[in-house]
């Protein structure tokens, strides 16, 4: 993280603030209304805190080190192949999480809450590593927000079906590129393969007592995910609203380790670190998707869309009834894609106005409209039926082939 933010203050993007900030409320509200650089808090609550580390493309270009025009495309082509290796045994004190600025964002939170913490698990030789949303119960005990059916509910159902606790170790300011590989639906086990390969070099891993293995980071915890259910929530997520009361697994600490004088990292939900985290890493998985199925340029997750709900892919069609597939390629790729628009080459995807002129005029609803009924969904959109079914709408705004000339707008260098 260190080297990162040397580089992101070389890039002129860090503010500097060195008043006192309280880690309730102030710094995250901070972090949310200025957005456009990161803020590295020299005194939150008397320690040092970044927020809004990678808050644009800008921002993940130089987090990630590959141009920012190239993203999604460089992003897409990886296989996950990088190679870590183990490099020794971490020390540990035990756990205290009131040492550490642990952040209260929004008035009707349930308490302070983890919001960048990567957490490290593995079950019969299986790892896996994902961002999960920690709520604070004391010292030594944390509620995690684990989503059914993704990695580390699986794992933690293993754990149980074998009487046992998931040994889990929590990073906090690791490299942004762990942190983005962590927020990615990749093959499991590929995380840190993922990180790595992104990183281009070989990752050092140190080992935690329990025997999980994590990169780098400003701090580390270690301890085991239980069967113990506790309330969990209210807490405000990506759409910026509540996210209800849930019953949801307590994690128990065992031991901290922290760099002298660590840098404690927060992401404020909603924010737009928050809305690239969630979004981003399923750009590259949407465009590897379409790419089965036809030519395709671009996919941008829209900050309208919460950064994670919507989504606008750019193609270039090979046949007319490509864009229905590729909209069900995008829905396949990120499972909690609600919309998703696809338009052709001559429209800017990063521009709502230009997006919507496609909807405008290449869309005829009875025939360019997919409305997918009885599907899973986000937990996150308030809207949701249960715990996460849907109704999800594709809208294929490409140009019929062959016609083009009957959409394409008028300009002077004809
Ligand atoms: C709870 C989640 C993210 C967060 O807390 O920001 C993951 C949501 O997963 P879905 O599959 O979209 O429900
Ligand atoms: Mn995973």
């Amino acid at each position: 993280m260190r080297e990162f933010i040397k580089r992101m203050i070389a890039n002129g993007l860090v503010e500097e603030i060195s008043e006192p900030v309280s880690s309730v409320y102030e710094a995250p509200k901070q972090a949310y209304y200025n957005s456009k650089k990161m803020l590295y808090f020299h005194n939150c609550d008397g320690h040092k805190c970044v927020m809004n580390t990678i808050f644009d493309r800008r921002s993940l270009s130089v987090a990630l080190n590959i141009p920012e025009e190239k993203l999604v495309k460089t992003l897409a082509a990886c296989t996950y192949s990088g190679k870590t290796h183990d490099a020794g045994k971490l020390t540990f004190v035990p756990a205290k999480l009131s040492a550490l600025p642990i952040m209260k964002h929004f008035p009707k939170d349930a308490g302070r809450y983890l919001t960048s913490g990567v957490v490290f698990s593995a079950f019969n030789g299986v790892e896996n590593a994902s961002i999960h949303r920690l709520e604070v119960l004391d010292d030594t005990h944390l509620i995690g927000r684990i989503v059914e059916g993704r990695h580390t509910y699986k794992l933690l159902q293993q754990a149980k079906a074998a009487g046992k606790k998931l040994p889990i170790a929590i990073t906090i300011g690791a490299h942004p590129a762990v942190t983005f590989a962590a927020c990615t639906r990749v093959p499991e086990g590929k995380e840190m393969a993922y990180a790595a390969e992104i990183l281009g070099k070989d990752m050092p891993l140190y080992e935690c007592p329990n025997g999980i293995r994590v990169p780098d980071a400003e701090i580390v915890l270690y301890g085991y995910m239980t069967a113990e259910l506790h309330e969990e929530g209210p807490f405000v997520d990506i759409s910026g609203t509540y996210d209800p009361i849930r019953m949801q697994p307590v994690i128990e600490l065992e031991g901290m380790a922290c760099k002298p004088d660590f840098i404690y990292h927060g992401i404020v939900p909603a924010g737009a670190e928050h809305k690239m985290l969630m979004g981003a890493p399923y750009e590259p998985r949407i465009y590897q998707a379409a790419a089965n199925v036809t030519n395709v340029r671009d996919v941008y997750l829209t900050p309208g869309g919460a950064g994670y709900f919507h989504a606008v892919v750019q193609v270039k069609k090979m046949t007319n009834g490509d864009g229905k597939n590729v909209i069900m390629a995008a829905f396949a790729a990120h499972t909690s894609l609600k919309h998703v628009v696809v338009v052709d080459e001559d429209i800017n995807i990063y521009d709502p106005n230009d997006v919507e002129f496609a909807i405008a005029t290449r869309v005829r609803a009875d025939q360019d409209v997919m409305i997918i009924a009885g599907v899973r969904g986000s937990s996150l959109d308030p809207c949701r039926i249960g715990d996460g079914m849907n109704v999800k709408m594709g809208i294929d705004a490409t140009m019929e082939l062959g016609h083009e000339d009957e959409f394409i707008r008028a300009d002077w260098n004809e």
